[in-house]
């Protein structure tokens, strides 16, 4: 599905990322861990397509298309999530009217009809009840006010009301609380199916106890230097990451 081959990106001329590869298939959950200043919050980005960053070199193909022709708003359009994409507060707008939006220009790139007012309602329902939104909060302008966790809440349920074929959720220097740290995982949780795939950048070895990744991914300066099973998370919460960079000789 999401294929990275030995990606360089940098920013303000400053080199970032030396050399990612990684390989995401249908069905799988891939956490990327690494100490402050790895890299895993500028890897999510430049999945983003954020401009501040430019891609040096290397691949990134998506369902078999190059991902770096697309702009931001098409990647999302094609299926990939971005937590942090819309964490924009919109005064005037509800959090409804900017995801019926969002839902049917996605459903127009694919060639479907509009959703009508109906079936929008009841989507929205079926994916309240499924991330435990309150109704209260997406009758308010979007993020306007809301709190950490409220914010937290409205990102799953716009990743469930989506239904993204590849969700990638920064949560790096988002702290999360306990509770935030269950919603991401929840939410995760019961959108998993055989189809799509997530990417959880964390600091996290806890968020990781709730969300059980297939694989765990360690970045340090700006290289995957070991890949794991979710044990991969528990030894490093032990251990720290010393370790790490005497093995992968980067000490
Ligand atoms: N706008 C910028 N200008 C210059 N350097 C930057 C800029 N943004 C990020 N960097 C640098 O890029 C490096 C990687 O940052 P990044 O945020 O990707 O790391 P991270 O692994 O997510 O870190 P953390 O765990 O602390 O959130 C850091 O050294 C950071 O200072």
């Amino acid at each position: 599905m999401l294929s990275i081959k030995n990606l360089h990106a940098s920013i303000e001329g400053k080199e970032i990322l030396k050399g990612i590869n990684l390989e995401v298939k249908p069905g799988e959950v891939h956490a990327i861990m690494g100490p402050n200043g790895s890299g895993k919050s500028t890897l999510a980005s430049v999945l983003a397509g954020r401009e501040d960053y430019t891609v040096d070199s290397g691949e990134i193909t998506f369902k078999g298309n190059d991902l770096l022709e697309l702009e931001a708003d098409e990647r999302a359009k094609e299926g990939v999530f971005l937590a942090f994409q819309y964490p924009i507060e919109i005064p005037g707008v509800t959090t409804t009217n900017f995801m019926k939006t969002a839902l049917n220009k996605i459903r127009e790139h694919k060639g479907l009809e509009p959703l009508d007012a109906v079936s929008f309602l009841k989507m929205m329902k079926e994916k309240m009840k499924l991330v435990e939104i309150d109704q209260a909060l997406l009758s308010r302008s979007l993020n306007e006010g809301f709190s950490g966790g409220e914010k937290k809440r409205n990102e799953i349920f716009q990743m469930a009301m989506l239904e993204p074929t590849l969700s990638i959720l920064d949560e790096t220097d988002s702290g999360l609380d306990i509770d935030a740290l269950r919603i991401v995982a929840n939410g995760v949780n019961k959108l998993k199916n055989e189809d799509n795939a997530t990417v959880v950048v964390t600091h996290y070895q806890r968020l990781l106890d709730y969300i059980v990744p297939d694989f765990v991914h360690v970045l340090f300066d700006g290289k995957i230097v070991k890949t794991g099973g979710k044990e991969l998370a528990h030894k490093l919460e032990e251990k720290g990451y010393d370790w790490i960079k005497e093995e992968a000789g980067v000490a």
